[in-house]
């Protein structure tokens, strides 16, 4: 709702109501529209102010109503009419004018603004794009080439970029709600020609068409296939060549063809996926609001490669002391120069500043004495890991959280080399780990609520997404991405090319297919954990080749590193590069020469395989897997496998997650599929549809945010 009240003798105050953001609900619209008819009927009132409570204008229009069948006053006469009122409005902004939000802005006569506040058109983000009036009217205010910008990356600006852009009148360091009735007092009576921005035209350019088509190529470059930024493109281009009215028949059509897509619904859910993982909790009845995070105020890395100076950074910069530990002297040079330089990087991106002396640096484990939680992240080695874990329980405050960064090994084992179990938790980190988004923070049997707690919050101040996950190996991420890798290498085996997978992968969205991302992460990673597992053994010859403990397995990825082709690192992999360190992947004829080889050695006839079928198979595995990591609890709900895929793993966003693209697909074909699937490969066991994927199908295939109960009332009856 708004509420309504005359203040200052003259001035119509009209405040957005709707905890927490003021999303303008149909009953936000509805308190807009009957205070403005009674600010603007009322003789005593010469100006009006719209503000919103607690420190907030408004976040735009409520996206949970966008599923369901909307009611209340429309947003884009409720805008018209405020816009065409005979006495100014000024916007009161403070915190976030976001989307409808800003668009309810851009109406009003007026805007001031907090220098705090964020403003910006995110709706491209949500599959969507500025509908009321927003693609219209920030062109016409602020130009066409700067209103793209806004307009197809959704980024959110500062009170004082806006202030430069134009978007805003003036910017306050005081009570913004005071500043603008004062403000709306000085303009009383004064001519508002010139301030409804519907009237404006758009600045001349002179090479609209090169600027548009430019604009075309890099939004379509970065979408990825997604269909919301191509829209907002053409909304603009409509604002800077058609009058107003018409531009807005247009911003109409283009938002009916997104409103009810498949990808809005995806990035909708995101949206909200995104912030229903912070609200974790763990089998054993931990919880996000019932557990309380220690104060981390030094910290400390154990082992500086290349993950251990990314998470050394991203410490640093959520404004940590940190001790550094290298026992290898060389190391410890190298990283010396390389932790200040990233440093520096990070700040010039972020336009922040760290002090240097907020690292320390040292060869001894004994430097860490003090520290309120260390993170381990040497050589991914159970026996030196062990080390580590037994040095620290000794060297460290009793109460130090201590932290592994294992990518797959047992945290409870490694907890079980402490004297303090409960202390001990996973956080997983991605390369880089500076600048990747996704921290699985990994429980084990015994740690505390607090480590926990700790743990995430720790990851949110170094601005990640903290996924709380159980302990088992790969632990989410990482166990389902080996099923989708080995379905990978089967293509290969069965007739398919690295360059065939790859393009179904990109074509669906990924940056990059599996094959071009295993040669930038590295084969012999792979490598090195498939020997320690007894898996990569090329000796064995004939149809034993071909087997591991009883199921199908691919010598394929052991084979080319035996050649020495580790990918990028060495110039070659599944692909060739100019050089070691190259970056461009160009076929390689060797390649396809062995693959032929090994089929003819195998008595592999090859088959032309299809995009769709890579799809199914590689996708529909991982999917199966992350239904099988739900059964066991090791993850609470599909939104922290979504949102550890799309930031972790480069899952499209605009397809929701993996478990959201199941959702849609449909349930029971992801089963028809895998169980096809199944039959034609008996000997890969994890084709059989998992049992919480069957039981769902059972019951009616109810929708994503329903499976928890379905889930729940299974662990209630084991
Ligand atoms: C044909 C039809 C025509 C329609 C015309 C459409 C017009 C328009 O162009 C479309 C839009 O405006 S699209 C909208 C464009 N606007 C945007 O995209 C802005 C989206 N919002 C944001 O970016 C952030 O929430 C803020 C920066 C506002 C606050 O950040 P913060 O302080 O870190 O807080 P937080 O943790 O993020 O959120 C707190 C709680 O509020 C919830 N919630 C938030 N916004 C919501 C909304 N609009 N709605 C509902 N709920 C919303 C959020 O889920 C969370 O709930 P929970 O139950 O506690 O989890």
């Amino acid at each position: 709702m708004a509420q309504y009240r005359r203040v200052s003798g003259s001035v119509g105050l009209i405040t957005l109501q709707n905890p927490p953001v003021n999303a303008l609900s149909a009953s936000v619209r509805q308190g807009i529209v009957d205070s403005v008819k009674r600010a603007l009927g009322d003789q005593k009132v010469k100006s009006v102010v719209i503000c919103g409570q607690n420190g907030v204008f408004c976040g735009g229009a409520d996206i949970r109503e966008f599923g369901r069948q909307m009611s209340g006053p429309p947003l884009v006469p409720m805008i018209h009419d405020i816009e065409a009122a005979n006495k100014p409005v000024v916007a009161a902004i403070e915190g976030s004018a976001l989307g409808g939000g800003l668009e309810l802005a851009l109406g009003c006569h007026y805007r001031i603004s907090h220098s705090k506040a964020k403003l910006g058109l995110p709706e491209v983000t949500l599959g969507l794009l500025p509908a009321a009036g927003g693609t219209q009217r920030l062109p016409r205010l602020i130009g066409v080439p700067a209103a793209l910008n806004l307009i197809t990356t959704g980024r959110h600006v500062t009170a004082a970029e806006a202030l430069q852009l134009g978007i805003l009148d003036h910017v306050t360091e005081h009570n913004t709600v005071d500043v603008a009735v004062k403000f709306a007092l000085s303009v009383t009576g004064e001519s508002l020609d010139g301030r409804r921005i519907s009237s404006f035209s758009c600045a001349p350019l002179s090479d609209l068409d090169s600027l548009f088509e430019e604009a075309m190529l890099k939004v379509r470059g970065a979408a990825r296939g997604a269909i919301a930024p191509v829209a907002c493109v053409q909304a603009v281009r409509a604002a800077a060549t058609l009058p107003y009215a018409q531009g807005m028949e247009r911003e109409k059509e283009l938002m009916a063809t997104l409103f009810h897509s498949g990808q809005a619904r995806a990035l909708q859910y995101f949206f909200f996926a995104q912030r229903a993982v912070g609200r974790w909790s763990t089998p054993s009845g931990a919880r996000w609001d019932t557990s309380q995070p220690r104060p981390v105020r030094k910290a400390a890395v154990i082992g500086l490669g290349t993950m251990g100076r990314g998470i050394t950074v991203a410490l640093a910069q959520a404004g940590l002391s940190v001790v550094a530990v290298e026992t290898h002297a060389k190391q410890l040079m190298e990283a010396k120069k390389a932790v200040p330089s990233m440093l520096k990087r990070g700040a010039v991106r972020g336009g922040t500043t760290i002090e240097p002396d907020s690292i320390t640096y040292s060869e001894t484990v004994q430097a860490v004495a003090d520290v309120d939680l260390v993170i381990e992240a040497v050589f991914e080695d159970m026996a030196l890991k062990e080390k580590v874990f037994q040095q620290l329980s000794i060297v460290c405050k009793p109460d130090t959280l201590l932290c592994t960064n294992t990518s797959s090994l047992d945290v409870d084992h490694l907890a079980s080399q402490t004297r303090h179990p409960e202390l001990v938790v996973g956080m997983h980190f991605f390369a880089p780990a500076h600048v990747m988004k996704l921290l699985e923070v990994v429980y084990g049997r015994r740690s505390s609520p607090a480590a926990v707690a700790t743990a995430m919050q720790l990851g949110k101040k170094m601005g990640k997404v903290s996924v709380a996950v159980g302990n088992c190996r790969g632990f989410a991420g990482n166990r389902m991405l080996k099923r989708y890798l080995e379905q990978a290498f089967f293509l290969l085996e069965e007739g398919a090319t690295p360059e065939l997978v790859d393009r179904a992968l990109e074509e669906f969205g990924f940056p990059m297919g599996v094959f071009r991302m295993s040669d930038l992460s590295g084969l012999d990673v792979g490598w090195r954990v498939r020997k320690a597992d007894g898996l990569a053994d090329t000796s064995l010859t004939g149809t034993s080749a071909r087997v591991r403990q009883g199921c199908r397995y691919s010598p394929l990825g052991d084979l080319l590193c035996e050649h020495g082709r580790f990918g990028q690192k060495t110039g070659r992999g599944w692909y060739q590069y100019d050089k070691p360190g190259g970056r461009v992947a160009k076929s390689d004829p060797w390649l396809h020469n062995f693959l032929d080889e090994y089929r003819a050695r195998h008595g592999l006839v090859p088959r032309c395989i299809d995009q769709q079928e890579v799809l199914e198979r590689c996708l529909f595995v991982l999917i199966n897997e992350g239904f099988q990591i739900l059964e066991e609890g090791i993850a609470a709900g599909p939104e922290d496998i979504d949102a550890i895929y799309v930031f972790g793993y480069g899952w499209p966003r605009h397809r929701g997650g993996p478990m959201f693209y199941a959702d849609m697909v449909g349930l029971e074909r992801v089963v028809e599929r895998l169980e096809r699937y199944h039959q034609a490969h008996p000997n890969v066991p994890y084709l059989q549809p998992s049992g919480l994927l069957r039981r769902l199908v059972a019951n009616g295939s109810p929708p994503i945010h329903k499976w928890r109960n379905v889930i729940k009332n299974r662990n209630s009856q084991l």
